[in-house]
């Protein structure tokens, strides 16, 4: 590891112990290019293990096309991105990660609960053997707020609940990594408030990494420790900022001053970029 790349680290998290924290995603000076079209460009971080990352930045600098390089959907052209110390390739081969995506993407004749089944059935047939979460399929549904709820079709739920559902059947070959795309975007301001909360307790309870790509400068403040705000043209770090707000997050917390100091922090990062 370069010096210069130690330094970044540093500045990502300054008050940890860099020998014992543990490394869920490491990227190396990675680009990304599509064509000619330079899409990221030497990004250096490394996300800790159990760690919750936010993502922001301007539309088209990149965000999305970092989910997919870490996830291995797309190459990095320059660099390198370990997960967990496996390649991209060999960590999704591993179930390392799972996504989430803006469209929960049910399928609309199975239920709750067969839809959080299915990444386990997928693998059965296949002949994989993939990790399994401690907790069984029901209790997943249980865990996103839906006991209750397992025998339901896809059309019998709100959009909140298919989205408790997409989160469930990510979290069900107990992923150690997981990949959030705008995932409560398209929901109602309640509603997103609701799963904000409810994603804070997933996240403590299984102690998975998260990393989260928002629009939403308080969403961001609101669910990360640490919020990643990209610059565009081309797409590249601008800054890392440490989230220092108490843990048991309530919506109560988006009226307070340092909350609102956050939020008016990255406004201005957002609009330097
Ligand atoms: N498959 C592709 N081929 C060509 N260009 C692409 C491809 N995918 C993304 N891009 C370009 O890469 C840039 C980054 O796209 P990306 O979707 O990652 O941005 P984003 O920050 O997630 O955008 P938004 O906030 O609008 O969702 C954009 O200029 C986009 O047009």
């Amino acid at each position: 590891m370069s010096v210069q790349h130690l330094a970044k680290v540093a500045d990502v998290e300054p008050q940890q112990d860099l020998a014992s924290r543990e490394i869920a995603a490491c990227l190396s000076h990675a680009s990304v290019k599509f064509g000619r079209f330079t899409a990221l460009e030497d990004i250096s971080l490394e996300i800790g293990e159990g760690e919750f990352w936010t993502i922001l930045g301007p539309s088209g600098c990149g965000k999305s096309t970092m989910l997919r390089l870490v996830s291995d959907l797309v190459p990095a052209a320059k660099g390198n991105v370990e997960i967990l110390g496996k390649t991209t390739e060999e960590a999704r081969l591993a179930r390392e990660f799972a996504f989430v995506f803006q469209d929960a993407t049910l399928l609309p004749w199975r239920s709750a609960i067969e839809n959080v089944q299915l990444p386990l059935e997928i693998g059965r047939k296949r002949g994989v053997q993939l990790p399994k979460s401690d907790k069984s399929p029901s209790e997943l549904l249980e865990l996103v707020g839906l006991k209750g709820r397992e025998d339901a079709l896809p059309h019998e739920l709100s959009g909140g609940m298919r989205q408790r559902v997409a989160i469930a059947r990510a979290l069900v070959c107990k992923p150690k990594l997981l990949l959030m795309d705008e995932p409560f975007g398209a929901l109602d301001e309640m509603t997103r408030d609701h799963l904000n909360i409810q994603l804070r307790d997933i996240w403590r309870e299984t102690g998975v990494t998260i990393l989260f790509v928002t629009h939403s400068i308080p969403e961001a403040v609101f669910l990360g420790q640490k919020v990643l705000m990209l610059r565009a043209n081309p797409g590249r770090v601008k800054e890392v900022v440490d989230i220092d707000l108490p843990d048991g997050r309530q919506i109560a917390l988006r009226e307070t001053p340092e909350f609102n100091r956050y939020c008016g922090q990255l406004r201005q990062l957002l609009e330097d970029c």
